[in-house]
């Protein structure tokens, strides 16, 4: 079977700014692939192609095996980043609309079991406009996945949820996973990425930068960083032979260190400066590795 998505070689540009470069990306089925990068760095223009809301400059798409949007349009959902809802209708018509849209009827009962699943059975003969931005979000969320698409897209789909219904959010999605989905989401929140993703892909620049799993991507790194906590407050750590880069996060700090850095050392000279509560020496995470790309190198120097 093919895979959910093969881009190859991809490039598209507004005017003379390049926003994604000569991509090429596999997305295989049944995985749950998290975009990240910094604002503005080609996101949403990826997805907007995968859509074929915009077309390539160069370069060619395949979604679900196949190149014309009409073959697999029935297929795929997306939710896109600026939430637009038709404010006057309710809740349950609107989800039916979209379902219908899809070619899909007599759904009543899932749709439903989807608004109970998401907190909302009792708004659904309630109108579009007296939704919460939070509630609107997950009616909207319900309107992607109603007609069961193979592939669903979802552009920050976390972004203004609150703990309680980003929980909701991410047990919804995982069980699509479940069920056979391919879910692609952007998101700029690290430990979300982290903890659900299949595979990580990172773009920079409009230049892919990273792809694979979380494991994969850190062993490129390898054990660079140390987790301390010292007791007391500020504790010294500057002039620490092999440290390249200092994150103070209060109660605890993390080290980057040179490559063969001798660790052992570097916890003999923290002890003799104080005691020492926590000591681990570690990947990065997925938050360390993105700030180092996508910070410029003069704020990302050594202390
Ligand atoms: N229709 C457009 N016309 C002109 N420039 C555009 C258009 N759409 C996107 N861009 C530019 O392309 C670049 C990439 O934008 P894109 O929306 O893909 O970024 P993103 O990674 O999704 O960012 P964010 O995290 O802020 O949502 C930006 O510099 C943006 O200004």
């Amino acid at each position: 079977m093919s895979d959910a998505i093969e881009i190859n070689n991809v490039t598209k540009s507004f005017g003379n700014f390049v926003a994604v470069n000569d991509l090429s990306l596999r997305v295989p089925r049944n995985t749950i692939y998290g975009f990240i990068g910094p604002n503005g760095s080609g996101k949403t223009t990826t997805l907007r192609m995968i859509m074929r809301i915009y077309a390539p400059d160069s370069g060619h798409l395949k979604v679900l095996g196949e190149e014309i949007f009409q073959a697999y349009s029935d297929k795929i959902s997306y939710l896109p980043e600026e939430r637009g809802l038709y404010k006057n209708m309710k809740v349950k018509e609107l989800i039916r609309f979209f379902a219908r849209l899809k070619n899909v009827r007599n759904c009543d009962a899932d749709i439903e079991s989807w608004l109970d699943r998401m907190g909302l059975l009792d708004w659904q003969n309630k109108r579009v406009d007296t939704l919460s931005k939070g509630m609107s979000q997950k009616v909207q969320f319900i309107s992607a996945v109603i007609a069961k698409p193979e592939l669903l897209i979802l552009d920050e789909p976390f972004s203004g949820l609150d703990p309680t219904n980003r929980t909701v959010m991410q047990d919804a999605i995982l069980s699509l996973r479940k069920a056979g989905t391919t879910v692609i989401f952007s998101t700029h929140d690290m430990s979300v990425a982290e903890k659900m993703c299949d595979f990580i892909f990172m773009i920079h620049k409009g230049r892919k930068v990273l792809d694979g799993t979380l494991q994969q991507i850190q062993d490129t790194y390898g054990l660079d960083t140390l987790k301390v906590q010292l007791e007391g407050e500020s504790p010294n750590l500057y002039g620490l032979s092999g440290v390249e880069k200092i994150t103070d996060f209060g109660n605890a700090q993390e080290l980057r260190l040179a490559r063969n850095t001798d660790t052992q050392a570097i916890l003999g000279e923290l002890m003799r400066r104080g005691r020492v509560r926590h000591f681990e020496i570690t990947k990065p995470s997925l938050q360390d590795i993105f700030v180092r790309i996508a910070t410029p190198e003069s704020e990302n120097a050594s202390p």
